[in-house]
């Protein structure tokens, strides 16, 4: 049996028996950091993974302790009808929020979250409906086929339940397609666009994912204490929290397990033992979990969690069986267009990165675009694979006008990218790298996922992830984290995530740099494979040895401009060429 999945059974057994052996207080405890837990684990979703800092998830508990507790006590509904209909408002309520504030970059969604967290307060204390700021009192118990759940004991079982759940759904979410987008939320969304991914989308839909979490975690509070008011879910829990989940480990599901114990127990014992020593009653636990955090900042940056695995080996994943079969992309006809630029120009302020450039890529050619440093080579990638639009100018590719169309969408139309500076996820294993490319090939959306609905499509995703890593000459490394490449090997996962999207049109900026003599032989010998098997290749690369003997067409730029088109042997003779950029003795 692999550690991890010892671990969680250790975890699983500890969580039956714990609520009956401990006492009545600590089983109370017990229960808080597994309502705790729910909304941290959002959280890491939101932030560890997605990267979106939110201090106010503790409102969106609010919400759903609040729809429950006036659904139950003024209109008599049934616990477990409260239960969606509270997830259902804080999803409404979070979609609206998502799709005003996430568009916001840098500081400004923190503090947009702030901002909301303290609105939410003053509603739930100002809605004399709600009970104002003394809230409302006997909320019923909750009761599970006729046994009425309002002892400690038992109630911490429905607590841990939902708990366990949780985990289980982050976990699903996090090994699939849609969780494999969310990370490359944080660091690479350049990345999850030029593979098909909405990235504004998957950010609502993970925004409100979180909130519905910390909704059901505020149904089982509010079942818990069975009385609400609204100082359990003002803006300083939330920022409690988010101090949970940095500090155990915000990447990590456990970690934000891990942090909720942590503070939590923390806190208790902080709360006895402090005024015991400094004799007043003083809120000085505050002081120290401060201290605390500083401290995790600045030595444990990832949190605790990261240490925890470094004694528990993840282990090689496991391939799922009965891939599905994904259909191939019947290729463009041979020679007919698939990139037409037609009077492209960029201008970036008064710089003319493209200036009334016009080339064509046909199908099953391979195309060079050279040139200097800064000739403008990327800037024309940006503009074929939807990056940036072209300020004036047409670029057609495979039949639809770029200009008009997201990079995801280019994508879809069959196209597929390396970048220049490797955009790898280093600390995903190779395999799940490879894998990204494939997000457009798959469908599964965020529910499927978190109930694990997806084994076809990602075993076909491992598949073929796998078939394209051989390809490159990767497929021994496949489970090793890609942030231990050489910067060359880097470039070939780029390629092979590439070829998982199985393009018509495969666009590689400067694929051979970093490469062995070597590498770049077996490089050249794919891409001419690549070519007769249908694929189209517009190449930017430096090294002119390999280019030369690669390419059927090359287009050279300069300082913007096209200088000259051809064979490898007309620009080879174009005394243009010589001057502006090869050299003498080409
Ligand atoms: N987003 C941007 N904003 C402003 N200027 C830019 C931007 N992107 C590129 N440039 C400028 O446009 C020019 C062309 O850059 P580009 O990266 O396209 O050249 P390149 O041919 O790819 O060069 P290299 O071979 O060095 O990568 C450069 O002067 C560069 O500084």
């Amino acid at each position: 049996m692999r550690p991890r999945t010892l671990l969680a059974l250790v975890a699983a057994a500890l969580a039956l028996a714990l609520p009956l052996v401990l006492p009545v207080f600590q089983v109370t405890l017990l229960t808080n950091i597994a309502i705790i837990s729910v909304t941290v684990i959002g959280l890491v979703l939101l932030t560890g993974i997605s990267g979106l800092t939110s201090f106010g998830q503790a409102a969106f508990m609010g919400v759903g302790a609040y729809t429950t507790a006036l659904l139950t006590t003024r209109y008599g509904w049934n616990p477990w009808l409260t239960l969606p209909a509270g997830m259902l408002l804080t999803a409404l309520i979070a979609n609206v929020l998502g799709l005003i504030t996430l568009r916001m970059q840098g500081h400004y969604l923190p503090l947009a979250t702030i901002a909301w967290g303290i609105s939410l307060y003053y509603v739930f204390g100002n809605t004399p409906a709600l009970g104002g700021f003394t809230g409302i009192r006997e909320i019923p118990p909750v009761s599970v086929f006729g046994l009425t759940l309002d002892q400690p004991r038992e109630f911490a079982y429905l607590a841990l339940l939902f708990l366990a759940l949780s985990i289980l759904a982050a976990q699903f979410l996090l090994s699939s397609r849609f969780g494999r987008a969310l990370r490359a939320l944080r660091t690479g969304a350049v990345v999850a666009e030029a593979f098909g991914a909405n990235t504004f989308t998957l950010r609502v839909q993970v925004f409100v994912l979180s909130a519905v979490m910390a909704s059901a975690a505020g149904w089982l509070y509010a079942h818990q204490q069975r009385f609400v008011n609204p100082t359990p879910f003002g803006l300083n829990v939330g920022i409690e929290y988010l101090f949970m989940a940095v500090l155990g480990g915000s990447g990590y599901v456990w970690g934000g397990v891990a942090g909720a114990v942590l503070i939590t127990l923390l806190r208790e014992v902080l709360q006895n033992v402090l005024p015991r020593l400094l004799g007043e009653n003083t809120n000085y636990e505050i002081v120290v979990l401060g201290v605390l955090m500083i401290l995790a900042l600045q030595f444990a940056r990832r949190g605790l969690w990261p240490l925890v695995e470094r004694f528990v080996p993840a282990g090689t994943p496991r391939l799922l069986a009965h891939a599905l079969t994904f259909p191939h992309r019947p290729a463009p006809a041979s020679g007919s267009p698939v990139l037409r630029v037609r009077n492209a120009v960029k201008q970036f302020g008064g710089l003319r990165a493209v200036n009334d450039v016009s080339f064509d890529v046909n199908a099953g050619e391979i195309v060079g675009l050279i040139g200097p440093n800064g000739a403008g080579k990327s800037t024309m990638f940006n503009l074929v694979t939807g990056v940036n639009p072209a300020t004036s100018g047409t670029v057609e590719v495979l039949g639809q006008a770029a200009g008009r169309l997201p990079a995801r969408a280019i994508h879809r139309l069959g196209v597929a990218r390396t970048f220049q500076h490797v955009k790898l996820f280093p600390e995903l294993s190779l395999l799940e790298n490879a894998m990204m490319g494939g997000y457009s090939r798959a469908s599964a959306g965020i529910l499927r996922s978190m109930l694990h609905l997806e084994r076809g499509e990602e075993a076909a995703l491992q598949q073929l992830a796998l078939t394209q890593l051989e390809r490159v000459g990767l497929r021994e490394q496949a489970y090793e984290q890609a942030g231990n490449l050489a910067l060359g090997q880097q470039r070939l996962l780029e390629i092979a995530r590439a070829l998982v999207a199985d393009p018509s049109f495969l666009l590689l900026d400067e694929p051979a740099a970093g490469l062995r003599f070597g590498e770049k032989q077996d490089l050249s010998a794919l891409l001419k494979k690549l070519r007769s098997e249908g694929v189209t290749i517009l190449i930017v690369e430096h090294d002119m040895d390999l280019v030369m003997n690669l390419v059927d067409r090359l287009v050279v730029m300069n300082s913007g401009q096209e200088l000259a088109q051809g064979s490898p042997e007309q620009v080879r003779g174009n005394p243009a060429v010589r001057e502006a950029y090869l050299g003498a003795d080409v």
